[in-house]
């Protein structure tokens, strides 16, 4: 059986000038993350928040804060993030790959290759952990599993976040065909917390489910909606 359902929601969709009152209001609506997206205007062609924003938040909510990395040198902020109050990072495992990733090319991206990419990833995985914060790993949607076997199988990783859209934005469409790869990890490792990012919505939520992730961040879906609780409801009911 797959680990207990888990609601973050994306506040990269929230009201930024209310994003305190937005965490009290996640929190009343029985979610157990909060959901935040850091993006350094490089990794990807946005500029969101760092550990300030964090700091602050910490200030006003005891949901879990789930500190998605989209940036270029994630090990540069896990410190701050830490010191913050964060309680999980995920950094994208394509920082430490040096071919370019292409969103548009076919077919899967290649991943880690040589011996100092590897041990870079690897370093970074037990820094989080040793800093007392759940490390997470991401994949972007081309990135195989295969990318991120080696760290999976030494039990360095907490949480596996499969994006299911290209990171960047909020509000985009859910990319079905992401679904093999969390069916894939599913069914090797089946305790582990599987993380599913991008176009989940009470539409898409059950094949997600179905798949095999229990992580559901959602953004749009929830601070899009008139009445967020009931997104919330249907999300954890599966759709
Ligand atoms: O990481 C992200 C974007 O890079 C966001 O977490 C994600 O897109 C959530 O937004 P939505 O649910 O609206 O797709
Ligand atoms: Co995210």
């Amino acid at each position: 059986m797959a680990p207990a359902v888990i609601i973050a929601p994306s506040i990269l969709s929230s009201d930024f000038a209310r994003l305190a009152d937005e965490a009290v209001r996640m929190e009343k609506c029985g979610t157990e993350y909060l959901h935040v997206d850091c993006m350094d205007g490089h990794f990807v062609p946005n500029l969101t928040i760092g550990p300030p924003v964090v700091k602050s938040l910490r200030n006003h909510t005891p949901l879990f804060l789930d500190c998605h990395l989209m940036v270029s040198n994630p090990g540069q902020w896990v410190e701050e993030l830490a010191a913050a109050g964060a309680n999980g990072v995920t950094f994208h495992i394509e920082c430490f790959c040096e071919a370019p990733y292409d969103k548009d090319e076919p077919g899967p991206y290649v991943g880690l290759q040589s011996r100092s990419e590897i041990e870079g990833a690897r370093a970074l995985a037990k820094k989080i952990r040793a800093l007392d914060m759940k490390t997470g790993i991401a994949l972007r949607p081309r990135t195989p599993l295969s990318a991120v076997k080696h760290l999976l199988d030494e039990g360095l990783i907490d949480i596996l976040l499969a994006m299911t859209v290209e990171p960047g934005f909020g509000g985009q469409k859910f990319m079905e065909s992401v679904l093999d790869k969390v069916a894939e990890a599913r069914n090797l490792y089946p305790d582990l917390a599987i993380e599913v990012d991008g176009g989940i919505s009470p539409k898409t939520v059950a094949k997600a489910v179905k798949a095999g992730a229990n992580v559901l961040v959602a953004g749009s879906a929830i601070f899009g909606a008139e009445n967020a609780k009931e997104v919330i409801d249907t999300l954890r009911r599966g759709g």
